[in-house]
């Protein structure tokens, strides 16, 4: 088997939502598919109807295919402070032509003020390890868990663009969607994320990938050296990160993957995608896509550093192969 479904920007890039149908009759849904947690979450008929702001919600009692996971809930909060919490149904769930029959779907009965106010999203898909997943007392496999023994090869892949509509594909890699080889890296899955290793300026640098994340977090020493090259640019405790004049012309930022015999691969983000988004509505001041990961304790290779390249997320050979397109 193999899926494949296009990923829509929303916000200047904030993130990507993609189609997905739940249940019989099928309830389509834009879902925001995040490599970096491994829950999949809906607003519901069991939100609140005063945390439901727009969203299209998910009706388990107006499916066929649904049963409710008796006694199991769920509670997942991220390093924004947002949070969400609830119940379990299990039910069909089909990505892009990729169909999941019994899916842990995990309906809201709490959302947090930032996913209420974000009426774009319905949800989350997670697609890191399974071994986060928030379910009790009966942990869950994520969609992409439960598909792999299905899939033509054990991998998905993520090919998000700039203000663009991207694509995730499930089971094999489209030759078209890249140029150049795939330079791979091994996973370090132990924290449940796609753990690895990339070099920047020489320095190693151990991160995560993760489309759930909008903005790219390193360490210090390479933030600072990467804004000493902008005049204007400084740390703005009041923004709690870095900014400069929008005008700015943004160095290049790249990163270099799989380091091993082949040399392995340079991904070159384009200094317009650090140019992220102007702070105020008078667009003088401007926000950057690269920020410091110091207060976070784990470094983010978040949807600004993926949107530059073609990613495969290999779950059969737990790898990350990076290509440029
Ligand atoms: O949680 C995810 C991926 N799902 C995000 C879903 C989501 C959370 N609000 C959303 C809002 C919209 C869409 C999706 C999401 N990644 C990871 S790993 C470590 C941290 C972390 C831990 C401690 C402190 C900071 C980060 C995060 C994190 O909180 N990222 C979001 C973020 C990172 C930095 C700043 C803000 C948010």
């Amino acid at each position: 088997d193999s899926g494949s479904v296009t990923a829509s920007p929303r916000q200047q890039d904030t993130e990507y939502l993609c189609p997905v149908q739940i249940g019989s009759p099928a309830q389509t849904l834009p879902l925001d598919f995040d490599t970096g947690s491994s829950d999949l979450w809906v607003f519901s008929t069991d939100t609140p109807r005063s945390e439901v702001n727009g969203q299209t919600v998910y009706d388990a009692s107006s499916s066929s295919s649904a049963k409710r996971l008796s006694g199991a809930t769920w509670k997942i909060s991220y390093g924004d402070g947002s949070s969400s919490s609830g119940i379990v149904y299990l039910d069909t769930v089909t990505v892009g032509g990729l169909t999941v029959s019994r899916q842990a779907v995990e309906a809201a009965k709490q959302v947090s003020s930032s996913f209420s106010r974000d009426t774009s999203s319905s949800g989350l898909l997670g697609l890191a390890f399974s071994s986060i997943n928030t379910v009790s007392p009966n942990q869950q496999k994520t969609f992409f868990d439960n598909a792999m023994p299905h899939l033509d090869a054990p991998l998905f892949t993520a090919d998000l663009k700039h203000n663009a509509d991207g694509r995730y594909n499930f089971g094999y890699i489209d030759k078209s969607a890249y140029t150049g080889s795939i330079s791979y890296t091994p996973v370090d899955n132990s924290q449940g994320f796609w753990g690895f290793t990339a070099t920047v300026d020489g320095t190693d640098v151990t991160g995560i990938a993760d489309t759930g994340t909008t903005l790219i977090y390193l360490p210090d020493s390479i933030v600072t050296s990467y804004y000493s090259q902008v005049s204007g640019a400084r740390y703005d405790s009041s923004n709690a990160g870095y900014i400069f004049p929008c005008g700015s012309s943004m160095p290049d930022f790249s990163f270099n993957v799989g380091g091993g015999g082949g040399g392995g691969g340079t991904v070159t983000v384009p200094g317009s995608y650090v140019n992220f988004a102007p702070t105020d509505q008078t667009g003088q001041t401007c926000f950057g896509g690269l920020q410091s990961d110091s207060s976070i304790g784990i470094s983010i290779f978040g949807d600004i550093a993926l949107k530059a390249a073609f990613v495969v997320f290999d779950g059969g050979n737990k790898q990350l192969g990076w290509a440029a397109k």
